[in-house]
C-alpha cells in the first residue's frame, strides 16, 4: 500500500445512507473533518429501496381515493391508475438509481468520499476495499461512525433461500406489478407492498405469523388495515407459518400448515438484521452479526471511539430516527473532539432519548397508521400508571368535510399521574400530517391542562384534539 493510500481524518463514517451522510454534515459543520466511505449508492436504502420508492407507489392510488371520496369529485375520476407512469414517478424519485445528485451534496458539504466496501481493523482504522481491488487505509483522530444500516432478514424456512425471494429491494424496484405476489410478513414492509401491488394490478396473498397485522402497533391499527385490505381483494392469512419453498417452473410454491400457495414472486418481510457480519467488528472484540450495543451517545459500550448509528444498532429502524441519532451523536462527537462535556442525561443536545420516549412513525396503507410514544401495551409493560382514550376520528367536521364516510380512530395513552401524553395513534385517511403536533405534546411531556390552550382551528381534522381531551375529562 503506497502513502497516498494512507489517510487521517477526525470522523471516519463508514456508509453514506442518510444516518452516515448527516453524521458527516454535523461534525463538519462542528469543525472537523470527515470522510465517509460507500459500497454502493450515496444516501442509502431510503433513498433508493425504501422510503422513496415505495412510497412513490403508492400514492397514486392514495390520490384517486381521497378523490373518490368525495361526492362530486369523485365523478371526475373516470379512468384507472396509468400504471406505467406510476412506476415512471417511481423510477424518478429514486433518479433512476443514479447517486450523482447526492454525491454532489456531499462535496459541496465539505466531506470527502471514497467508494468501496470498508472494514474495522483494529482501533480508529478501517480498510477500504476499492473497485479497482485496491485498498485504502483511513485512520481516525476522534471517532470511527458505522453506519452500515440493516438488510432483510430471511427466516430458516426449507428451500426459502432457493426460490430467490425478493427483498423489500425487488418489491420496490420491479419493472412491473407480477401477476400473483405472495408476501410473508404483515409488518410496515408487508403490509404497504401488499397495498401498493394490489392496487398496480397484482393479486396479493400475505401470510403473516401471528393473529394480528402490525403487531407492534395499537390493535385497532392492525385491525383497520387487514379489514381494508381485505377489502380490496388481498387474501390475508393470520397465523400462517410458512413450512417450505419450492420452484415449479416459473411458480414459487409455499407450505403451510392449511397447505399451499402459489404465486410468481415471494417477498420476504419479516424484518431486518444488522449489516455487521462482513465489517470487521471482531478485529475490536464485537461479534460479527449482532446489533451494536450503544449507549444513548450511540457510542458502543466500552469502546469510546466507535459510534454506532442508524438501522445498525436496532434501536429504532426508521430514517428520520437514524437522521436524529446522527445529529445527536454528530453532536457528541464534536464536543468531545472540542474537550467540551458531553451530557448524557435525557433530552440534552447529545442524547436520542426520543428513540425510548417519542418515536414517530407512519405506515402509508390506506388508513394510515400514525403514531408516536408509548402503546397501551408498552405503557402496560413499563408498569407506568396510564389511561386509554379513544375516539372515532370520522365524527369530527373536519374528517367528514375530507372524506364521506370516513372512518379512522384515534387512540391516546395517558400518564394518569404526571397528566401528560405518553403516546398517541391515529388510524384513518390521511392522518400522517396529524402526527407532529402529537410529536410536540410528547416529546414535551406538555401537561393535558395546558392542551386545553391549544385550540384546534375549525373544521380541521385536528379538532379530533378536542374530541380526546373531552372524553379524558369525561
Ligand atoms: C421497503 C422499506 C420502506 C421503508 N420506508 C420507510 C419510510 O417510509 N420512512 C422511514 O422513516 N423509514 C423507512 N424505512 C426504513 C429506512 O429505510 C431505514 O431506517 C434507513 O434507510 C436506515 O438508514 P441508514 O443510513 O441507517 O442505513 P442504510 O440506508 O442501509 O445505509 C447504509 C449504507 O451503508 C452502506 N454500506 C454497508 N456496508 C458497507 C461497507 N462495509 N462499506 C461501505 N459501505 C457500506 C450501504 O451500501 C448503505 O448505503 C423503510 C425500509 C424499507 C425496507
Ligand atoms: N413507513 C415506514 O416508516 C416504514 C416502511 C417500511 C419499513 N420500515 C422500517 O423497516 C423495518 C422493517 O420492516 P419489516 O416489515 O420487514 O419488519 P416489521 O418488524 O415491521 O414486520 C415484520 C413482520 O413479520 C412477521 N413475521 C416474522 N417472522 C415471520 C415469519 N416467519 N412468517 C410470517 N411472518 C413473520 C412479524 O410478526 C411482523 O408482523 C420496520 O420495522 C420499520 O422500522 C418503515
Amino acid at each position: 500500500m503506497s502513502s497516498a493510500d494512507e489517510k487521517t481524518y477526525d470522523v471516519v463514517v463508514m456508509g453514506a445512507g442518510s444516518t452516515g451522510e448527516n453524521v458527516a454534515d454535523v461534525v463538519v459543520r462542528g469543525g472537523l473533518s470527515a470522510v465517509l466511505v460507500e459500497e454502493h449508492l450515496v444516501g442509502g436504502e431510503c433513498s433508493y429501496y425504501a422510503c422513496m420508492p415505495s412510497k412513490a407507489l403508492l400514492r397514486g392510488t392514495e390520490a384517486i381515493e381521497e378523490a373518490r371520496a368525495v361526492k362530486g369529485a369523485a365523478a371526475a375520476v373516470t379512468g384507472e391508475q396509468d400504471v406505467a407512469a406510476t412506476l415512471e414517478r417511481r423510477d424518478s424519485f429514486t433518479s433512476h438509481w443514479d447517486d450523482a445528485g447526492q454525491v454532489r451534496w456531499v462535496e459541496g458539504a465539505g466531506i470527502d468520499l471514497v467508494r468501496g466496501t470498508a472494514r474495522l481493523e483494529g482501533e480508529r482504522t478501517v480498510v477500504v476495499t476499492r473497485p479497482d481491488g485496491g485498498e485504502t487505509r483511513l485512520t481516525a483522530r476522534h471517532a470511527v461512525a458505522v453506519c452500515t444500516g440493516s438488510e432483510a432478514a430471511v427466516p430458516p424456512v426449507e428451500g426459502l433461500p432457493d426460490v430467490e425471494p425478493w427483498t423489500p429491494r425487488e418489491a420496490t424496484s420491479a419493472k412491473e406489478p407480477p401477476r400473483r405476489l405472495l408476501v410473508v410478513g404483515g409488518g410496515y414492509v408487508g403490509c404497504e407492498t401488499s397495498f401498493a401491488w394490489n392496487a398496480l394490478g397484482s393479486q396479493v396473498t400475505l401470510l403473516q405469523q401471528g393473529d394480528r397485522l402490525l403487531p407492534g402497533a395499537e390493535p385497532q391499527a392492525g385491525d383497520a388495515v387487514l379489514a381494508s385490505l381485505r377489502d380490496r381483494g388481498v387474501d390475508v392469512r393470520l397465523d400462517a407459518e410458512v413450512r417450505a419453498a419450492r420452484r415449479e417452473h416459473d411458480e414459487v410454491v409455499l407450505t403451510t400448515a392449511e397447505g399451499e400457495v402459489r404465486g410468481d414472486e415471494v417477498l420476504v418481510a419479516v424484518g431486518r438484521r444488522a449489516r455487521t457480519t462482513a465489517i470487521g467488528v471482531d478485529s475490536v472484540g464485537l461479534e460479527p452479526g449482532e446489533y451494536l450495543d450503544v449507549d444513548d451517545t450511540l457510542q458502543v459500550r466500552g469502546l469510546p471511539w466507535l459510534y454506532g448509528v442508524g438501522d445498525v444498532n436496532g434501536r429504532r429502524q426508521l430514517t428520520h430516527m437514524g437522521k436524529y441519532q446522527a445529529r445527536q451523536a454528530g453532536a457528541a462527537i464534536v464536543a468531545r473532539a472540542r474537550g467540551e462535556e458531553v451530557r448524557v442525561e435525557d433530552w440534552s443536545p447529545h442524547t436520542a432519548t426520543a428513540d425510548h420516549a417519542a418515536t414517530p412513525s407512519v405506515v402509508f396503507t390506506d388508513p394510515q397508521v400514525a403514531g408516536v410514544g408509548l402503546t397501551s401495551a408498552q405503557a402496560e409493560e413499563r408498569g407506568l400508571p396510564h389511561r386509554v382514550v379513544e375516539y372515532p376520528i370520522g365524527s369530527v367536521s373536519g374528517a367528514a368535510l375530507f372524506a364521506d364516510g370516513y372512518e379512522g380512530t384515534a387512540v391516546a395513552v395517558v400518564d394518569t399521574e404526571r397528566e401528560v401524553l405518553l403516546g398517541v395513534t391515529f388510524v384513518g385517511p390521511a392522518v400522517a400530517e396529524l402526527l407532529h403536533a402529537a410529536t410536540i405534546a410528547v416529546v414535551g411531556e406538555v401537561p393535558i391542562a395546558r392542551l386545553w390552550h391549544a385550540v384546534p382551528a375549525y373544521p380541521t381534522v385536528s379538532e379530533i384534539w378536542l374530541r380526546l381531551l373531552e372524553t379524558w375529562r369525561g
